[in-house]
């Protein structure tokens, strides 16, 4: 399979991972932040589904002064209001039909049975169906679901709602010379990926799956990939390797893939660091994500690719790139998209990282995301270029 330029990498995982969505579940809403609408949320009353007083105060209806005939607390009924008649309502409560104003508490006078005072210029009550009409799609399927969704579903009364759950997801190292603990050297260096890649995984919107994040380091032979492989995708819609993407001696991805029967959606990607990074989808509408070894290359696989993976699955667009305007110039990386480290300041400046080395992570933990240098150009100060967000990256 041809190396494909960056952009159409990220759009055949988007359009591969949207053919098999996660199949949707119906969960009480507050169960389900983080998942994704599978159907749009349509109004099931209009709302406000009847006329809200917005104000403590009297309910009144011809003109003053007007006979106290009764109150109406929030949550309670209302019926008709009589001409010459006040109300009191409570703020909340619904609003007794026929009244021509409500008289703040503030700006009323309450002499035994008789009120008196002036009514503000504007209504003092929420319409029926003011915010929505019955049957209204409040949101569309494919949208995310926040805090914010969950108390709008609620709001409209909702009582479950269907949703895509957040794909499962699990991180397999690879990588004999990984230490888990303890100084690097002697020819051992740290596994930065294990304690990395799960956290990095659940800010993208996966979730992931308990004794597989992090799995590893796995043993260098093929026979210990095929079956951490398979174990692994028993449990996760999204496998994510770390290293031996490559073709060396002891790089054992591709031939297990291979062996399991595993047919690439993207194999290789002109990108610079991270070109080796790939997509394989698995029958059962699973996918192993090869993450590079080198540190920062796998970040740049997981932000290049597993986001548009996870947002597939998800049933959700490819996310939108911001752009950001460059604070100094970038060198670009030939025919290759750059992947630039860069921090943004308090204007929204993107400055450009030193450190940065597909080995190094010294760069990337300062790092808002990676500026898009485009094939063939090179980045200039106070161009606006497209931002390739880190997720949880530094604020
Ligand atoms: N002959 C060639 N060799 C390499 C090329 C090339 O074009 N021709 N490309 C280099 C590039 S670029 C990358 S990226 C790596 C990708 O290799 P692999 O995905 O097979 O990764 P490994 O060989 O296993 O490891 C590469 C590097 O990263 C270190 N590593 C691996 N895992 C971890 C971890 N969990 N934590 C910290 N560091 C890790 C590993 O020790 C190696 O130094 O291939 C190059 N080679
Ligand atoms: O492509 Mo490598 O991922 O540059 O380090």
């Amino acid at each position: 399979m041809a190396t494909l330029d960056w952009d159409s990498a990220r759009n055949e995982v988007h359009l591969a991972a949207s053919e098999a969505k996660l199949i949707p579940l119906r969960q009480k809403p507050s169960e389900t932040d983080g998942a994704t609408l599978a159907a749009p949320l349509t109004a099931l009353t209009p709302l406000p589904a009847f006329d809200t007083s917005s104000v403590d105060g009297y309910a009144v209806r011809g003109p003053g002064p007007w006979r106290l005939t009764g109150r109406i607390l929030a949550g309670q009924t209302a019926s008709e209001i009589e001409t010459g008649c006040a109300i009191e309502v409570a703020t909340g409560a619904m609003v007794p039909r026929g009244l021509d104003a409500i008289v703040r508490l503030e700006d009323a006078t309450v002499t035994g049975d008789k009120v008196t005072g002036t009514p503000r210029d504007k209504p003092e009550w929420r319409r029926v169906g003011e915010e929505s009409e019955l049957d209204e799609e409040l949101l569309p399927a494919g949208t995310p679901v926040t805090p914010a969704v969950i108390g709008m579903a609620a709001t409209a009364g909702y009582d479950t709602i269907e949703v895509r759950p957040k794909p499962r997801a699990a991180v397999l190292v690879f990588g004999d010379e990984l230490a888990s603990e303890g100084k690097p050297g002697n020819g051992r260096v740290r596994d930065a990926l294990g304690p990395m890649m799960p956290n990095l995984l659940r800010r993208a919107g996966a979730a992931p799956v308990p004794g597989f994040c992090p799995r590893g380091p796995i043993e260098d032979n093929l026979d210990s990939h095929i079956a951490v492989l398979r174990a692994a995708l028993d449990d996760a819609d999204i496998v994510c390797t770390t290293g031996g993407t490559m073709h060396g001696p002891v790089d054992h991805l591709h031939p297990a893939l291979t062996a399991l029967g595993a047919k690439y959606v993207v194999n290789t990607v002109a990108v610079r660091p991270g070109f080796p990074m790939l997509v394989a989808s698995l029958p059962g509408q699973r996918f192993v994500a090869g993450l590079p070894g080198n540190p920062q290359s796998a970040v740049v696989a997981l932000a290049s690719l597993v986001v548009p993976l996870i947002a597939g699955l998800s049933g959700r667009v490819l996310p939108p790139l911001p752009r950001v305007q460059l604070a100094a110039d970038i060198p670009g990386r030939g025919p290759d998209t750059h992947l630039a480290l860069v921090r943004q300041d308090a204007t929204g400046l993107a400055h450009p990282l030193p450190h940065t080395g597909s080995s190094m992570l010294r760069g990337l933990a300062s790092a808002v995301g990676f500026a898009v240098v485009e094939p063939g150009e090179s980045g200039k100060a106070g161009q606006s270029v497209r931002l390739l967000p880190l997720p949880g990256g530094a604020g």
